[in-house]
């Protein structure tokens, strides 16, 4: 797993490593010689325009500008002043050091004298703003980020696109899109989430130093992006010593009269993720229908009002039907009343693996008085708990219901509010959105976010349909349960690419994610074992 640090302990990690002996103007050299280096390896790179900002991101620019000269490359530097002007003392003596190696250099240009140097390039390195941008971006470089755009060239940023914001991953007006983002030290959020998706392209990490792993690692990271390989240890053992029962068996619990479509996509995701046994349980009112599309699933009809919601009486009955499943999910078209409150609240008390999604846990926001982190009794189980709220219902969940999380960060943050309220390692908040974290007490874990096409309706009842399906057939429990949530989204996702293939990117619809998932769940885990193997033996190697 790779670490994924907040825009200042990247600052703190900066400062230990000076304390261990590797100056800031050392780690620019080491910054600036990593982005050339990945300059050298694109294919046919020649000419070069390196667009310098006036900070440290654009010192990085004038280090990686002379190296590339020294390699026999076409070199221009475009920097908004005088270079003997910029004040920073750092950024000023490299660039005074690259006009003296023989770096040409252009000074304000005007927008078609920037258009010229960027015709004669093929690759523009992008070191205008770094992690120090703020506010919006203020000329010339929101000008000089719309030349870039247009200009056709491939794009190099150097940390990251200059107009993103490295730590909430929101783009101002202008922002640079790359095809390759090189970042200094460690992964930071807002690569990896909302518009970073969009402008980063690939992202290589530079450590720049040998002791960066572990200060990183001492800097508490914010989250863990994972590597395919490291789902070998929460993937489901596969025998073929089992029946329908020990494959693991899903009670789905949902529905009713407005939504009966929402349980019955996440029974059958519960089945098509390979659960032995799903019996889905609804609102009498539409337990007809439901059985209608499910011929391998038996339905149970409970007690509901006029308007086809679960009432109380449903609990009991939906509690002792928990005895004998493997994991219950229970939310998905529930709706939120009375009824559904006590269903939610029977299940959190039942010793039954649990996956609250959708109005569940809007219930459990009921129940809450939308402040969870404040009533950790209402979650503290023995049994497994997993919460898997978009941000709308996460900012229900931590009293922010006006005011729901916009950015990954926010959202670890508000999840981690909840899980270390209340303290147990079986919770695990499963925080959805364009870029997802599992988050336990130990730990954040970030799997590798799915396409677009996921941002469909009922995508998330598929994925908490899944969910409890990988959990009954673990047993109901995980010795890492943050990293089997990631690995369920991860298959997610990648039945969203499967779909998307298949259908087009813009014509998936929920139940095409379902019929996707068998094959996902085999790529995927054929992917993490051969990536296993692949890592063992370079370890066998070195
Ligand atoms: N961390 C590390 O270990 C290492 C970090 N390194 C590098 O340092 C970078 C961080 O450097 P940094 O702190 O100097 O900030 P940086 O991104 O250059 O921006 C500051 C400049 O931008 C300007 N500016 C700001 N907002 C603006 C706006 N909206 N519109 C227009 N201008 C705006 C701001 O102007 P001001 O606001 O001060 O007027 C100032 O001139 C980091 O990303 C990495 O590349 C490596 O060298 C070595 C290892
Ligand atoms: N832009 C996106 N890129 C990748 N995944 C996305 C994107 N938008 C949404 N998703 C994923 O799709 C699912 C949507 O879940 P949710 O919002 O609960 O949908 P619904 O309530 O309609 O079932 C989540 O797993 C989320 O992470
Ligand atoms: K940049």
């Amino acid at each position: 797993m790779q670490p994924v640090l907040n825009v200042e302990d990247i600052k703190r990690v900066e400062v230990e490593l000076t304390r261990v002996g590797v100056s800031v103007s050392e780690l620019m050299h080491r910054a600036g010689y990593a982005a050339a280096q990945e300059v050298l390896e694109l294919e046919g790179a020649k000419s070069v325009a390196v667009l310098c900002g006036m900070g440290n991101n654009g010192g990085d620019g004038w280090v990686a500008a002379e190296a590339l000269l020294a390699r026999g490359l076409k070199v221009q530097v475009v920097c908004p002043m005088d270079p003997d002007q910029i004040s920073g003392d750092l950024a000023r003596q490299v660039a005074q050091a690259a006009v003296k190696a023989g770096v040409p250099v252009t000074v304000g240009p005007s927008r078609d004298e920037l258009d010229e140097v960027l015709d004669e390039a093929d690759v523009v390195l992008d070191c205008m703003l770094g992690t120090g941008f703020h506010g919006e971006v203020r000329a010339p470089f929101d000008i000089w980020i719309e030349c870039v755009n247009a200009s056709g060239c491939r794009v190099v940023s150097v940390d990251v696109p200059s107009g993103l914001s490295a730590q909430t991953g929101q783009a101002g007006s202008a922002c640079v899109v790359a095809d390759l983002t090189v970042t200094m030290l460690a992964l930071k959020p807002g690569l990896l989430a909302d518009d970073g998706r969009d402008v980063c392209g690939a992202i290589v990490v530079a450590p720049l130093a040998e002791q960066t792993e572990r200060l990183c690692v001492e800097a508490d990271p914010v989250a863990w992006r994972t590597d395919l390989a490291d789902y070998r240890d929460v993937m489901v053992e596969t025998s073929a010593s089992v029946d329908k029962f020990t494959r693991g068996s899903v009670l789905v619990v949902g529905g009713s009269s407005r939504f009966p479509g929402a349980p019955i996509m996440a029974a059958r995701a519960a089945a098509r993720m390979g659960a032995g046994y799903v019996t889905l349980a609804v609102p009498q009112a539409i337990a007809a229908v439901c059985q209608t599309h499910l011929l391998e699933i038996p339905v149970v009809g409970l007690p509901c009002d006029v308007e086809g919601v679960l009432t109380a009486d449903a609990a009991e009955r939906v509690a002792k039907m928990a005895r004998s499943a493997s994991s219950v999910l229970v939310g998905p078209g529930m709706r939120v009343s009375g009824g559904t409150v006590a269903v939610v609240s029977a299940l959190l008390r039942s010793e039954a693996p649990l996956v609250i999604d959708a109005d569940g846990l809007n219930c459990l926001s009921r129940l809450t008085e939308g402040r969870l982190f404040d009533f950790p009794e209402f979650t503290r189980r023995d049994a497994p708990l997993i919460l898997t709220p978009h941000r709308g219902e996460l900012g229900r969940l931590s009293g922010r219901s006006e005011v729901p999380p916009t950015s990954l960060s926010e959202q670890l943050e508000c999840a981690r509010q909840i899980v270390w309220s209340d303290g147990g390692s079986e919770i695990v908040v499963v925080s959805k959105g364009s870029a997802t974290g599992c988050v336990s007490v130990d730990q954040a874990v970030l799997p590798k976010p799915g396409p677009a096409a996921l941002a469909t309706a009922g995508s998330g009842d598929v994925l908490s349909g899944m969910m409890a399906s990988y959990l009954a057939q673990v047993g109901g429990q995980s010795e890492n349960l943050p990293l089997m949530a990631a690995l369920v989204c991860e298959i997610h996702g990648y039945a969203g690419t499967v779909a998307a293939e298949r259908l087009g990117s813009r014509g998936v619809m929920a139940c095409d994610l379902i019929d996707s998932i068998g094959l996902a769940t085999d790529a995927i885990e054929e992917r993490a074992a051969l990536a296993g193997l692949e890592d063992a033996s370079e370890g066998q190697q070195a």
